[in-house]
């Protein structure tokens, strides 16, 4: 992930110190964009040791339109644990809007359910997509996460936003906006996260991985974490591993953490960070 160096080294080489909501303290750039093929292995960090199982049990968890982390927690995932609740309520984000965006009579749309239909169907269609920006639910600043939940918003507004596939030679790419990414912590789960979902999309509709493209609006290094971003750019990137899904679930819905098998992941140790809430 050599791209993904050179954004580091792009933000401290041009990025401008910025305030931030959480009080921190960034150095921020506007605007990047990486790709990568998926041809060419799976892109997770060899420069610091990620933990796959919580990037691939989120997404299942996206999945089920679940927004409560009960179920994140007894899989052994706790990021999202901050912005909840008491009871564990992070209101509704990200899954709420894939599988269940709100609709005028009282119903829902399962976006989701579109992209893996149109995919099958109607391949060329420019307008395979799904998105979390509903601005109705969208957190009031001024108050905590977790008041916002209990008035019904979401607890944080989505980061990562838009996605957008697009199958050309029997490959399926897709592109991900994210409109603002804590490129230290975030960033690397965002594009992991990408690529598990474009495999998964692949072998339900018969597709082959093709690239994945994550466009980043405001590209940031918390302040916190700059000696932590010196101690990445000192290590020499390794070859990148291999994921493989072991059996083809019934549906998009169906996928489990031990359905998948990272094999020749060999990276340096973690580097732990302070997460800015
Ligand atoms: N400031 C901030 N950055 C984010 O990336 C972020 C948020 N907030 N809020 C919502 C979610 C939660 N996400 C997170 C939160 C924490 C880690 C984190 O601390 N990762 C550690 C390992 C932690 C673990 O696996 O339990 C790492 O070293 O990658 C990563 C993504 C991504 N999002
Ligand atoms: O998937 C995610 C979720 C969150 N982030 C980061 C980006 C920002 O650092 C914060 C969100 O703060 P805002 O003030 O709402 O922009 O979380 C990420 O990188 N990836």
């Amino acid at each position: 992930m050599k791209q993904y160096l050179d954004l580091l080294e792009d933000i401290l080489e041009n990025g401008v110190q910025k305030g931030d909501r959480t009080g921190t303290g960034t150095l921020s750039v506007f605007g990047r964009q990486y790709r990568h093929n998926l041809a060419d292995g799976f892109p997770l960090l060899t420069t610091k040791k990620l933990h796959l199982k919580s990037i691939i049990n989120e997404l299942i968890w996206f999945l089920k339109g679940d927004t409560n982390t009960a179920w994140l927690n007894e899989n052994g995932v706790s990021i999202w644990d901050e912005w909840a609740t008491e009871t564990g309520d992070l209101g509704p984000l990200y899954g709420a809007q894939w599988t269940a965006w709100p609709t005028r009579d009282g119903g829902s749309v399962n976006q989701i359910d579109y992209v893996v239909e149109t995919l099958r169907n109607n391949p060329d269609s420019r307008r395979i997509l799904f998105h979390g920006w509903n601005v109705e639910y969208l957190p009031d600043e001024s108050v905590s996460p977790q008041e916002n939940v209990a008035a019904g918003r979401m607890a944080l507004p989505p980061c990562h936003l838009l996605y957008q596939f697009y199958v050309a030679g029997g490959k399926l790419s897709a592109q991900l906006y994210i409109r603002s990414s804590d490129t230290f912590l975030g960033l690397p789960y965002n594009t992991a996260s990408l690529a598990v979902l474009t495999m998964m999309l692949a072998q339900q509709c018969d597709l082959e991985p093709g690239e994945i493209i994550v466009t980043t609006g405001d590209s940031h290094l918390y302040s916190n974490h700059m000696t932590q971003v010196q101690e990445q750019l000192s290590r020499a990137p390794r070859a990148l591993p291999r994921l493989k899904i072991l059996r083809k679930p019934d549906s998009i819905y169906d996928y489990r953490f031990e359905d998948f098998e990272l094999e020749g992941y060999d990276p340096h140790p973690n580097i732990s960070a302070p997460v800015a809430v």
